[in-house]
C-alpha cells in the first residue's frame, strides 16, 4: 500500500519514521511519502493561502496550488482523504475499509480550510474522496488527525503487527465490543491483585471472564455502541466459548 501525506508542516508527520510505522516503512510493508505543499508553489513567498470569499476571518487554502500538487501524487485508484471536523466519523471500520486500498493521499489543510472546489473537482474526475473526522473537536490543521487515520490505518496491514491475533480482540474490533481490561505480574500489587480466573489456567472460563467484561465495559461506558451490538454473532462467540 502507499500512503502519501501533503502539508504545509512535513515536519508534523516526523512520528510515522518511529515504532510499527517506521518498521513497516523500512520493511517495504507501506510506500509512506511526505511531502510539503510549497513544493507546488510557482511565487516567491511560496504562497498557499488567499483571503476567504464572502469575507470573514482566517485564510483559505487555494485551490490551484492543491490542484497542481494533487494531480502529481494521485494514482490510478487513489483515495483522497481529507481530515475535517465537518467530515463523518473515522473508526476502525473505516480503518479496515481503507487498509485495503491500493492508495491513500493526505489533503492536510490549515488556516480556516481547503477550498472547497479541490474535493469537487477531483469527486467529479471518479477520485475516491473521503472527508474524514477523528472527533467533535477543532485542531488547528489536518496532520494531527492523518497521524491518527495512518497509525490505525498501517496496523492492519499484512505483517505490520507481530502478532495478528492482536487486531482480533481489540475494541471496536470483537462483535463492536470493547475490549477487557488486562493483567500481568505480580499477581498483587499494592493490596491490588489479578482476577483469580486469569490465574486459573482454565481457558474457557477466561474466555468467558473476558467476554462478560466486555459486555459490561461497553454497557457502562459506549450504551451507544450497545444498541448497534451483533447480538447474534455475539451469541454464537458466547456458545463456542
Ligand atoms: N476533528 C478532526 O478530525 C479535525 C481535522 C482537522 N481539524 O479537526
Amino acid at each position: 500500500m502507499r500512503i502519501d501525506v501533503v502539508s504545509i508542516f512535513p515536519a508534523y508527520l516526523a512520528a510515522l519514521d518511529l515504532s510499527l510505522v517506521g518498521k513497516a516503512r523500512t520493511a517495504g510493508l507501506l510506500d509512506l511519502r511526505v511531502h510539503d505543499l510549497r513544493d507546488w508553489t510557482t511565487d516567491r513567498h511560496r504562497t498557499v493561502d488567499d483571503t476567504p470569499a464572502g469575507g470573514g476571518a482566517g485564510m483559505v487554502m487555494r485551490p490551484d496550488v492543491w490542484g497542481t500538487a494533487l494531480d502529481d501524487v494521485l494514482t490510478e485508484g487513489a483515495t483522497l482523504v481529507v481530515p475535517t471536523p465537518s467530515g463523518p466519523s473515522f473508526t476502525q471500520r473505516t480503518a479496515e475499509e481503507w487498509a485495503t486500498r491500493p492508495q491513500l493521499v493526505f489533503a492536510c489543510g490549515r488556516y480556516e480550510g481547503i477550498d472547497a472546489r479541490v474535493a469537487e473537482h477531483y469527486r467529479s474526475a471518479g477520485v475516491r474522496v473521503e472527508e474524514a473526522s477523528i472527533g467533535d473537536y477543532v485542531l488547528n490543521g489536518g496532520e494531527v488527525a492523518a497521524l491518527v487515520m495512518i497509525e490505525a490505518v498501517a496496523r492492519l496491514l499484512p505483517g505490520v503487527l507481530g502478532n495478528p491475533e492482536s487486531v482480533v480482540e481489540e475494541s471496536h474490533s470483537v462483535a463492536g465490543l470493547l475490549e477487557y481490561p488486562v493483567y500481568t505480574k505480580p499477581p498483587t500489587w499494592r493490596d491490588l491483585e489479578v482476577p483469580p480466573v486469569l490465574m486459573s489456567g482454565h481457558h474457557g472460563k477466561v474466555a468467558r471472564w473476558r467476554r462478560d467484561q466486555a459486555i459490561e465495559r461497553t454497557a457502562a461506558r459506549r450504551p451507544d455502541m450497545v444498541a448497534a451490538l451483533d447480538v447474534d454473532s455475539l451469541d454464537k462467540k458466547d456458545r463456542a466459548l
